[in-house]
């Protein structure tokens, strides 16, 4: 793949002339022509090109497999994906009940809709099960070329049922190939290539990959998942010169259903993204490793064969059970902030301190532990996650946004110079609480702006725990909650003697206090945290 590939050439059958219909209609193609005219193709300043690739495969009605694990490859890959259905199957992971294929005519039907309408990068093919099916597939491809493709010559599912039968092969080895960039066979799809001589090893795998590559296509990947007694995963790529040998640990599962699907679709997105191929291939297979990894254990189906979770990037976001899975502005009641000076002044660990005071009843914790090294401070927060996940407490990590990923933190707290709420939004994703320092109206408004959870909002009273740190007062706070459309925790020299006062304010969204000294600069955090939570209990009462 060279830097020139981007520029494509382009079916005339895409453009029209100024006064046709669709150039009225759609002026961005009109756009397009004049540009690509002129040799590149580039989009308005504003305008994104989406890495495309176009799968043509069969749907596999289990989810695991097919056209459904080309989209969730390509969409976890942040590749868009279009398709082109060849057959409907009925299946499970047990096996395949039944085939509905698709009339050629309406292959050739979506092929031409997908293809003269949108800009492809990389076409991937799956199952192809008939052979005028191949033939369209070829006809289209001449008549709309496009950077790469993919061919996984689907025939037999991994439960011994087959896809795609003899009749096809003449057109796979005559047309097909000789079209495709890389051809990813398993080993029983390698033997059937090949006419029947079954690979029992990996210098059978290499032996087949290069027999395969006289048939035309410029890569052979020979897939080893179906390899018997392996305690690794061998894949065989083949490029005319080099043999690679890619390894990866075996994933003891019975979720490798779709695995080939998955493999070939994130070589084609991996492509379309423009890498080369040896780098696709790589970065494919890592996917496919971590994939299986995290989805071990999933339980889908009764059979033999269960689908994986291509998400598992999304893990951290999906999967907090122990806490209630939204934000809770209640929770901001007694909000307890550490403080590692005072916890060593006091002769204590992190977590001894944050026990005692989800034990006196703080309602959410922040770690802030401006002076502690990172490895102390990530092993520190994984065992305060446990704890405060054990009595369902948020537990947010001040500023360090990938101290917080690393542990899978319910979120963070960044000030006005920290990293910018929106971008710790980006980060950290939908579902977890960032909440952002403001003294102003104008910040409280950013903050909303930039997606953050809530507000706090301070330093209320002067305090020793932040140095030059200019003070708002009451009615600083009570401006800020007027105008802040997120929750408010009041912050700054806060304890038992002033706290009412704070909760006396008369605006709905002022939830709570939070508070360092009047807990951690305490002889014994649990009774200092447990006074100020029946008061500030007792005050939320008089509230409502
Ligand atoms: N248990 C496993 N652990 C790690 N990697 C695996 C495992 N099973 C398969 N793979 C990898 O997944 C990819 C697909 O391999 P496989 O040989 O299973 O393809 P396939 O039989 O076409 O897949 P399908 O099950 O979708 O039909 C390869 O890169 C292979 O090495
Ligand atoms: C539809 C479909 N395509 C491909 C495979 C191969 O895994 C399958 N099982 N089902
Ligand atoms: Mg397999």
């Amino acid at each position: 793949m060279n830097e020139l590939c981007h520029i494509r050439s382009i079916p005339s059958s895409c453009f029209c002339s100024p006064n046709s219909k669709t150039s009225q209609k759609n002026p961005r193609q009109a756009l397009v022509k004049v540009q690509a005219n002129r040799v590149s193709i580039s989009m308005h300043n504003s305008e994104m090109k989406v890495p495309h690739v176009l799968t043509v495969a069969g749907s596999d009605s289990g989810g695991g497999a097919g056209i459904q694990a080309d989209l969730k490859a390509c969409a976890a890959r942040r590749v868009y994906c279009s398709t082109v259905i060849t057959a409907v199957t009925a299946q499970n992971t047990v096996g395949v009940q039944g085939v509905d294929i698709v009339p050629e005519e309406f292959v050739a039907e979506q092929l031409r809709s997908v293809l003269s309408d949108m800009h492809v990068d990389v076409v991937k093919t799956g199952m192809l099960p008939s052979p005028g099916i191949v033939k369209v597939l070829c006809q289209s491809l001449r008549e709309f070329p496009v950077r790469a493709l993919v061919v996984d010559p689907v025939m037999v599912s991994t439960s011994g049922d087959v896809l795609s039968g003899p009749s096809v092969l003449a057109g796979f080895r005559e047309e097909l190939l000789p079209l495709a960039d890389i051809v990813t066979p398993n080993i029983k799809e390698a033997a059937v290539l090949l006419g029947g001589v079954p690979l029992r090893s990996v210098s059978d795998m290499r032996a087949a990959a290069k027999l395969i590559r006289d048939m035309g296509p410029r890569n052979v990947l020979v897939k080893g998942g179906d390899l018997p007694d392996s305690s690794d995963s061998t894949d065989v790529l083949f490029d005319g010169e080099e043999f690679y040998e890619l390894r990866s640990s075996r994933v003891n599962t019975r979720n490798t259903h779709g695995t080939g699907c998955t493999l070939a679709s994130c070589i084609a997105a991996e492509l379309a993204k423009g890498s080369s191929i040896l780098e696709a291939v790589r970065a494919s297979k890592r996917f496919i490793e971590t994939a299986l990894d995290y989805s071990k254990d999933l339980v889908i189906g009764n059979g033999t064969q269960g689908p994986f979770d291509h998400f598992f990037a999304l893990k951290n976001i999906s999967q907090n059970s122990t806490r209630q899975d939204k934000f809770n502005p209640n929770d901001l009641l007694l909000y307890a902030v550490t403080d590692s000076r005072m916890n060593r002044k006091w002769g204590r660990s992190i977590l001894d301190a944050v026990k005692a005071a989800i034990e006196g009843g703080a309602t959410i914790v922040q770690l802030r532990e401006k002076d502690v090294e990172t490895q102390e401070f990530l092993d520190a927060a994984k065992v305060c996650l446990e704890v405060c996940h054990s009595y369902g407490v948020p537990l947010i990590i001040n500023d360090r946004i990938d101290v917080a990923l690393a542990c899978d933190a319910d979120g963070v707290h960044v000030g006005q110079s920290d990293m910018p709420a929106h971008v710790a939004r980006t980060l950290l994703g939908p579902e977890k609480i960032v909440g952002v320092s403001c003294k102003t109206p104008e910040q409280a408004q950013q903050a909303w702006i930039d997606g953050a959870d809530y507000i706090g909002c301070g330093g209320v009273y002067p305090t020793t725990t932040k140095e030059n740190n200019s003070t708002v007062g009451l009615d600083g706070l009570k401006e800020v909650c007027l105008a802040s459309k997120l929750p408010v925790v009041a912050i700054g020299g806060i304890g038992p003697s002033n706290a009412h006062s704070i909760m006396e304010i008369d605006v709905p969204n002022l939830k709570g206090v939070a508070v360092v000294s009047a807990l951690f600069d305490r002889e014994c955090i649990l009774t200092a945290t447990r006074n100020l939570h029946s008061l500030l209990s007792e005050a939320a009462k008089l509230k409502k």
